[in-house]
């Protein structure tokens, strides 16, 4: 059955009912408080602690929601506890507690005009909260399709060149060599980019001409790179007005066109989404903010036992955490304290999003390394502002630390902090790792032949590669100089290896030039494999006997290296 998937807003009208249909039994909860209070205050001192938090929980979740009348008596409620719980231990507040019987009662009549007006909330409930169903899209499948592109071109030979290139790039690469047969596919099949020549045998400016004619089509222009004979003013106009975004001159670099093309995809295949952790113990506040954020493209987490915040943040490692300031076991200021005692977060931005307005208390939570406050009842826009300013920050800042410039693969300091989490990861879940040692081979002769700017070519382009054709789970670092290191996780050894060898048989292939000469470059690896190897240390070793093994060999090879039983 074709399920239809709700929309935000009613998500939210969800979120609503759920908070109205709760509200009865904690409200008869705080009556039942109030009467133990009324009747000894002192002997059940703790119920004012309790309902202070039940008034302000209540002005949090109602305000977020809209509930303006439920969120203004439980803002009254809060104050007068306030100052019933700071009056000294010897006195009895007597008649100073009946406002806040007053209150419970203008909140249950309130209340029950919500739930008559909002038509029948009992038989809402009946669906599952919206918290349950989608608490966590982090675990969306990662898309690991290629990105499809054409090319089209009436010369065979560059064509199918150029194709098999970009193939090693990791594309998905069709070719035709007229704009008949591509008008037909593209109709048929839209690709993510094209690579368009100009000139045709039926026409001057036929390629661009067909671009033209397929953007009025299609409602939209394809992305495009025009690949021409001619860099003449006519053809590079005819390219702008067909709406393509780049123009390459006979003959281009694979290389440049794939760096090209990277770009052009990058706005539909955007970075990895950033990662929110939302900590409130009320689950319905936690998925309302959520879901604001997830609406903005954000991947969200929600936590709403603090207790778990250690494992979270190891298993989902936020870009930002979100705490609500005033939970029950643990509070927001104690939380980020805990947060800051460990070094790995000592940056991690911590918002607080509270109806605190105290200035006081909002400059003492500061001083446990919290970025700043949101005041609920929020405005979303202003959530996501505030959000994703902070948690780019920490993107950008975490990318400076951990990547290399050139590639900006993972450097070596953090592969190696990644080796031991992935073994550790490993040997809990009972998964195989495979770590892959990879060397590019006679690399000084590459540089003292053509240039140190030629090597960086071939560093890039290796980097490329094994971005675009290794999963998302998988971990690529330079380790060295020419030497790379992957970890690839949870497939078995032999599939590794082939892996390995065809990215290899791959990037043999890839022409570099470097003025007029042209030259192709290898690589040689040695792979070792958990549980075969249970350390670190071994694991390594056993990766770099192989890759030495591999270059003693003849290079250009992959050898696997095995568990000796000596
Ligand atoms: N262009 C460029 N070269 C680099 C970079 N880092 C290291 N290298 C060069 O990589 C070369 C490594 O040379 P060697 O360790 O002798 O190894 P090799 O020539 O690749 O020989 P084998 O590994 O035995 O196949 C040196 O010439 C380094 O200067 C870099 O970032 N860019």
């Amino acid at each position: 059955m074709d399920v239809k998937k709700p929309t935000l807003q009613e998500k939210i009208t969800r979120l609503r009912m759920s908070f109205l249909s709760q509200m009865p039994a904690r409200l008869d909860k705080a009556q039942q408080q109030y009467r133990l209070l009324s009747s000894d205050w002192q002997a059940h001192a703790k119920l004012a602690v309790e309902l202070h938090r039940f008034f302000h929980s209540i002005k949090g979740t109602a305000s977020s929601f809209g509930f303006t009348g439920l969120a203004d008596i439980a803002d009254t409620g809060e104050t007068l506890l306030l100052t019933l719980i700071e009056l000294p231990e010897t006195e009895v507040p007597g008649n100073k507690l009946l406002p806040l019987g007053e209150l419970l009662s203008e909140m249950k009549q309130q209340l029950q005009q919500l739930q008559q007006s909002r038509g029948d909330v009992a038989d809402d409930t009946q669906h599952a909260p919206f918290f349950e169903m989608e608490q966590d899209d982090s675990n969306r499948a990662e898309s690991n399709r290629k990105a499809l592109i054409y090319i089209c071109d009436d010369e065979p030979e560059q064509v199918t060149q150029l194709g098999y290139q970009l193939h090693c790039f990791g594309y998905e690469i069709e070719y035709f060599l007229d704009t008949q047969s591509f008008h037909n596919a593209v109709l048929k099949r839209r690709p993510d980019a094209v690579i368009m020549d100009v000139y045709f045998p039926n026409g001057s400016t036929a390629g661009t001409d067909e671009l033209a004619r397929l953007s009025v089509i299609i409602g939209e222009a394809l992305p495009s790179i025009v690949l021409s004979g001619y860099g003449d003013f006519e053809a590079r106009l005819g390219a702008v007005q067909a709406g393509c975004l780049a123009y390459f001159t006979k003959p281009a670099q694979a290389l440049d066109l794939a760096a090209k093309l990277d770009e052009l995809l990058l706005g539909e295949r955007r970075e990895e989404q950033l990662r929110i952790l939302v900590v409130d113990d009320e689950p319905e506040v936690a998925a309302y903010h959520s879901l604001i954020l997830q609406e903005a493209g954000m991947s969200v987490k929600q936590l709403h036992d603090p207790s778990g915040i250690l494992d979270v943040l190891r298993q989902f490692n936020p870009d930002l955490v979100l705490a609500d300031m005033y939970m029950p076991r643990c509070t927001g200021v104690e939380l980020a304290a805990i947060i800051r005692q460990l070094p790995e977060y000592i940056s991690l931005p911590i918002v607080y999003l509270s109806n605190e307005t105290n200035r006081k208390k909002q400059f003492s939570a500061m001083q446990v390394g919290v970025e700043g406050f949101i005041t609920k009842p929020v405005i979303p826009e202003e959530l996501v502002a505030a959000v994703v300013l902070r948690a780019e920050r920490m993107r950008t800042l975490r990318a400076l630390m951990s990547r290399d410039s050139l590639t900006s693969l993972y450097n070596h300091t953090t592969t190696t902090e990644m080796l031991h989490t992935s073994l550790a990861q490993a040997i809990r879940q009972q998964e195989n790792l495979i770590l892959v040692m990879l060397d590019l081979d006679n690399f000084k002769e590459v540089n003292d032949l053509h240039g140190h700017m030629a090597g960086d070519q071939v560093l890039v382009a290796l980097s490329r590669i094994l971005k675009h054709r290794l999963r998302g789970s998988d971990i690529i670092g330079r380790y060295g100089g020419e030497e790379f290191a992957l970890l690839l996780k949870d497939v078995t050894l032999v599939y590794a290896e082939k892996l390995v060898n065809q990215l290899r048989e791959d990037f043999s292939n890839i022409a570099f030039t470097a003025g007029k000469a042209r030259f192709n470059c290898t690589f040689s690896a040695g792979l070792s494999c958990y549980p075969d190897y249970t350390h670190v240390d071994a694991l390594r070793m056993a990766a770099d006997r192989a890759l030495y093994q591999a270059k003693h060999q003849g290079r250009n090879q992959v050898v696997v290296g095995r568990y000796r039983h000596d």
